[in-house]
């Protein structure tokens, strides 16, 4: 353990023993009685416990405000004996003076405790012989009504008690030893560093007869009256915000008056000054001027920014820093020894830096911990500070690194449960990552079965996410699931799945391969390739361009197929009619489900996994976003189902009935069932896989804005040339048999066009909105800036896609016109110039009769595409494109 940079103070630490059980009273306080009176009573109204963890300081404040001052202290004042009389006030001798100068009174804190106790047992000179034993403290102890906390047991009562304040400490002895005392100082710093403490001691040290240094001695009478409260030279005001004008005017008149033939220096400490009114302040800046040389005013406070300008520049001022965690650690190690209390080392380790660099209430935690037994571990500080043990930790982040992503969510969740803070844990995962990169994490106290040391090198990524995440942690109004997904994205990418250097390379910023759509492909990709292929190259399932955009296969496989299989399974579960569960379980096979989008996911947290791999981030912003304007987002779920023939595939058509109330039964909310044919086993090799073009338009809707500037939840215009959109006609034209493919085709040629081709022959000239396409379509009077050529030429572009867009019901439409429809089409489109040509243009797609099994098919596939487009309507994308 490091040691405390106080010099001063550990010396005297262990050379004050005695002085802590006080032969001659060391920490006696110099407050006068009724102050104590006062003070007792604060305490017991303010209802300040022992096992109260807060800082006295703030307690304080919190009492003053409720607590009217005078009434209840002059009260007591007229009660108590003379002796007992604020000392200063005894001067003028009048009453009322008293009276109104009770108003100054403080309840001092530890101080103000202390010495009540004392006083209460008739403390005598008997205090300041040396000869006391510590029996006789012990006895006094016991017979004391009022138990001593450790801030007030152990307050610092000379210079070299105080603990990493040695710059103040050095400058405020020199100006006692070199008789250089100013007038006004200010103590100002964070609390429970020492503020009050020191203005105490200097106080003390001003008036101590010692002729020997360092002052105060402790021992001379002038100490000893401090301590024992019978001097009259140090005034103490707490921090009482409503002390009147004239009162504080009488006050600084007495203290004026009586120390101007004095050879001792009268000190007036305001604790807390920044709550003393203005009318105060001019008080006190009227007597400053005409205040006797031996007048010192110390002025405390955690920040002087309240304090009037005029005032503090005629100020020294001294800052409070925080402390060290080494002094506080060494502090705290000094008094469990005196206290018998056995403590580990993590365990004060961990009270230091939660302390905030106050000692005071690091002291006050110990005080707690203490009266939980004389062993103080670890896990008894963690438990008592609301943090999880690091054996949990260390469990937390294992499952995370290695993309249990079921185990780590259930995991946080019992954590979250103990009552743990979103913020505190993600802080002590960030403090054990960086100790395990720094090398110092002990990973022998936590046992062999961590694999959390093999996967060291991936913890630096790790620790990068979770500070990424914190910020996010900070303003988000949801933490947990916030929390939950930084700790999903903590999974490392597998070394097995680094990108492979291959032109079909697909960076998901690139236009055409959102997101989501791609993760959806990705997805078949693997489960294609679980059986026999599927006519996927499942090796591209796993390129990305960068790896922050990696998806590790390992992670989707355990969290989608696992879910996916449980689901089917219940799914045939439900189905009532033995035959055709027979016949799914053989024949069929569950291959995603998704969420309004095309996103294949079962849950919000799985669905958080999907999107891990970019842009994540963005991604849950969205969701928060969806999550306020409560959108139906994931409310329809729309589930695939692939068989393997033709055949198969139209008999389980007519089970459909069945297969959808299985699905929703299990779901428990309505769904969209698309039952397709697995694709032809050419399809897709050597090129990335994209969702056939019914799935198109749903991946455009809902891909947040990139990170890398390009929109992709934009659909693209693409400016091919002549000859490949020929050839892509041509491809459909010849797979005119097989409709479906001939959608898949046709995607795979537009995911050429985006995809494959070099940056030369980029076809993406810019890109528009879903939403502005169709407000454009909608000719809407009072857009501007956009041609309504432009909206054609991108409503051209879908059409060529078998896409339309309809506007009145807001719905894309994907159909294949007939020769017929496309002549009319392409007259409309010659008079587009006409405001309502679009409109008609686009929505033409309606006039498609639902006879011709091929249109029926398109029919279907537009049924699809609205199911999942009512999801999010359109001017909830609106809104949310103007929120991005
Ligand atoms: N620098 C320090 N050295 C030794 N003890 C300290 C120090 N700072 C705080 N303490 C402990 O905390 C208790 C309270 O300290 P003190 O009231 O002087 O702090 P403060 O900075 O004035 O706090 P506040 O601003 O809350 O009044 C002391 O009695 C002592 O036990
Ligand atoms: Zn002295």
């Amino acid at each position: 353990m490091s040691v405390a940079s106080n010099s001063f103070a550990q010396n005297v630490r262990e050379h004050d023993d005695q002085n802590v059980h006080g032969v001659n009273g060391c920490g006696i306080p110099w407050n006068w009685s009724r102050i104590h009176d006062r003070g007792k009573s604060f305490l017991d109204l303010a209802g300040r416990s022992l096992s109260c963890g807060l800082s006295e300081s703030r307690l304080r404040k919190g009492a003053s405000n409720d607590m009217p001052v005078m009434s209840e202290h002059s009260s007591s004042s007229t009660k108590s004996d003379g002796e007992a009389l604020p000392l200063l006030l005894d001067g003028s001798g009048s009453q009322g003076s008293v009276d109104r100068a009770a108003w100054f009174h403080d309840y001092s804190g530890e101080l103000g405790i202390y010495a009540d106790n004392l006083l209460k047992q008739e403390t005598d000179s008997d205090l300041a012989s040396e000869g006391r034993s510590r029996e006789k403290v012990k006895s006094r102890k016991h017979r004391n009504e009022r138990h001593q906390n450790l801030t007030q047991k152990y307050m610092p009562r000379t210079f070299r008690d105080l603990v990493g304040q040695n710059l103040v400490v050095q400058a405020l002895s020199n100006a006692i030893v070199k008789r250089k005392v100013g007038l006004l100082y200010l103590f100002y710093g964070p609390h429970g560093t020492g503020k009050t403490s020191c203005a105490r001691i200097f106080a003390r040290a001003l008036n101590c007869q010692s002729l020997e240094h360092p002052k105060p001695c402790g021992f001379c009478n002038s100490c000893i009256a401090e301590n024992t409260g019978k001097s009259r030279n140090v005034r103490e005001i707490g921090p009482v915000s409503n002390i009147d004008f004239e009162s504080i005017i009488e006050l600084l008149d007495n203290v004026i008056a009586s120390s101007q033939h004095q050879s001792q220096y009268r000190v007036l400490i305001f604790d807390e000054c920044d709550t003393l009114s203005s009318e105060c302040w001019s008080a006190i800046l009227k007597v400053i001027d005409r205040a006797p040389r031996r007048v010192v005013f110390v002025l405390v406070c955690a920040s002087f920014d309240a304090l009037p300008h005029i005032i503090i520049s005629r100020c020294q001022k001294f800052f409070f820093p925080k402390l060290k965690d080494a002094d506080i650690i060494y502090t705290l190690q000094w008094i469990a020894t005196k206290e018998d209390l056995e403590i580990d080392k993590d365990a004060l380790k961990l009270i230091a830096s939660r302390s905030d660099g106050s000692l005071r209430d690091a002291e006050m935690t110990m005080e707690q911990l203490s009266l939980l037994g004389k062993r103080i571990s670890l896990g008894l500080v963690q438990e008592l500070v609301g943090l999880i043990s690091d054996e949990k930790l260390v469990d937390l982040l294992d499952l995370a690194l290695s993309a249990d992503t079921v185990n780590t969510v259930k995991n946080l969740r019992d954590i979250m449960e103990s009552g743990v803070e979103p913020l505190a844990l993600m802080s002590q995962l960030a403090t054990v990552i960086t100790d395990i990169l720094a090398g110092s994490y002990d990973f022998k106290k936590e046992g062999s079965r961590r694999n959390i040391q093999r996967r060291h090198g991936k913890t630096r990524q790790a620790l990068k996410t979770l500070s990424e995440a914190e910020k996010q942690l900070r303003v988000s109004n949801d933490r947990i699931t916030w929390l939950t997904a930084a700790l999903l994205q903590l999974a490392p990418i597998n070394s097995t799945e680094k990108p492979r250097k291959s032109n079909a390379e697909m960076p998901t910023s690139q236009p055409g391969s959102s997101g989501n759509a791609y993760y959806n492909a990705k997805l078949k990709g693997m489960n294609g390739n679980e059986h026999g292929g599927g006519g996927v190259n499942s090796q591209q399932v796993y390129i990305s361009s960068n790896e922050r955009n990696q998806i590790s296969s390992v992670q989707l496989q355990g969290v989608f197929r696992k879910e996916i299989e449980e689901i089917w399974l219940q799914v045939l579960e439900k189905i009532p009619i033995n035959s055709i569960k027979e016949f799914m379980y053989h024949e069929g096979k569950l291959i995603s489900v998704s969420y309004g989008a095309d996103i294949v996911c079962c849950s919000l947290v799985d669905l958080l996994t999907v999107l891990c791999f970019s842009e994540f981030f963005v991604f849950l912003s969205f969701l928060e976003k969806l999550a306020y304007l409560k959108t139906g987002v994931f409310a329809a779920p729309t589930v695939q189902l692939l068989f393997n023939s033709q055949l198969t595939k139209s008999k389980a058509e007519k089970f459909r009935l069945h297969i959808l109330q299985a699905f929703e039964s299990v779901l428990r909310s309505p769904v969209t069932i698309e039952i397709r044919c697995e694709p032809r086993k050419d399809v897709g090799v050597g090129h990335p896989i994209l969702l056939p073009a019914a799935h198109y338009p749903s991946r455009l809707d809902v891909v947040p804005t990139s990170s890398s500037g390009i929109n992709r939840r934009e659909i693209v215009e693409i400016e091919a040339s002549p000859r490949e959109y020929k050839g892509a006609r041509r491809m459909d034209d010849s797979d005119r048999g097989n409709v479906e493919n001939a959608v898949t085709t046709s995607t795979q040629k537009i995911s050429t066009l985006l995809g494959e081709r070099n940056q030369s022959l980029s076809l993406v000239k810019s890109k528009v909105s879903l939403a502005h396409v169709i407000q454009q379509a909608e000719g809407s009077s009072q857009h501007s800036g956009w041609s309504k050529r432009k909206a054609v030429s991108i409503a051209e572009k879908l059409e060529q896609e078998n896409l339309r867009l309809e506007p009145r019901s807001r719905r894309l439409l994907c159909w294949n016109p007939p020769k017929v429809t496309r002549r009319k089409l392409s007259r409309l489109k010659i008079r587009t110039r006409k405001p309502q040509a679009l409109l008609k243009f686009v929505s033409c797609g309606r006039c498609l009769s639902g006879r011709s099994p091929r249109k029926r098919f398109f029919i279907r596939q537009v049924l699809v595409i609205e199911n999942k487009l009512e999801a999010i309507s359109i001017e909830r994308l609106q809104l949310l494109s103007l929120n991005f």
